[in-house]
């Protein structure tokens, strides 16, 4: 049923800061279309898994693949076009350029990619309503609750369409209500489009929208159910 060959695949990944080793030969695959939720404790290495898939840190050792590139080994140039095109990231403050409306953030990445103003914050505000916030389009992030924020920050990582989303806690620093109405707007839309999901949470309500999860414990991946 689900294609056997994985849209992204990182194999025994290692990655130290300074003396802490982070990854400790870390695999994991994403597979298209699928939501996949990370979890494990505080330290066990989620973000910097993520940073790795996500081409933003380069591992010390082991592969990133997605499709047929090896994501680990590109070029500064072809790797932020990946990251430009491929890619959406949401992190647990979406991070939204404060001096901008909400809705003119949304149109920053296609503006980036060569769209025109106008175009732009027309595809923008359709994005904004998809999930809920096209009311707030004229607000600054400063004028934004926690839950219209990160719901605008998921339209931004949408809408220039990805196959991939990296979520890394963007639900952290919301309460259970705000948490509910941002993960149903993300998993509805990934699906409603086909977009893969790679989630960092440490909230099992989070997870459950989740096709599968993942536990890291000190740096790799330990299977779910069991414990070291
Ligand atoms: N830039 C950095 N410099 C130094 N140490 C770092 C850096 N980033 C992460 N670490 C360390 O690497 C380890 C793994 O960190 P990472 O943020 O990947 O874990 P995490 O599972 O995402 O943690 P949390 O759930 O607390 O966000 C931790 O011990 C952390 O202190």
């Amino acid at each position: 049923m689900s294609n056997p060959e994985p849209l992204l695949a990182a194999r025994d990944l290692t990655k130290a800061h300074g003396r802490t080793e982070a990854l400790r030969g870390a695999s994991v695959q994403l597979r298209s279309g699928e939501i996949l939720a990370v979890t494990g404790a505080s330290g066990s290495g989620k973000s910097t898994l993520l940073h790795c898939l996500a081409g933003i840190v380069r591992p010390d050792g082991g592969s990133v693949s997605y499709g047929g590139e090896r994501v680990d080994r590109l070029p500064e140039r072809r790797l932020s076009e990946l990251r430009r095109t491929e890619f959406g990231v949401v992190f647990q403050f979406g991070q939204l350029i404060p001096e901008l409306t909400a809705l003119d953030n949304v149109a920053l990445p296609l503006m980036l990619g060569g769209a025109g103003r106008k175009e732009a914050r027309e595809r923008a505000g359709e994005w904004l309503e998809r999930f809920g916030a096209r009311a707030q389009g004229e607000l600054r992030p400063g004028e934004l609750s926690g839950g219209q924020a990160q719901r605008a920050s998921l339209a931004r990582a949408l809408v220039t369409g990805p196959r991939v989303v990296f979520a890394d806690e963007p639900t952290g620093a919301l309460d259970s209500l705000a948490s509910e109405q941002v993960m149903s707007a993300l998993a509805h839309t990934a699906r409603a489009t086909g977009t893969s999901v790679l989630l960092i949470t440490h909230d099992a309500q989070v997870a459950a929208y989740a096709d599968r999860e993942v536990r890291l414990s000190d740096g790799a991946v330990a299977p779910v159910g069991v414990t070291a």
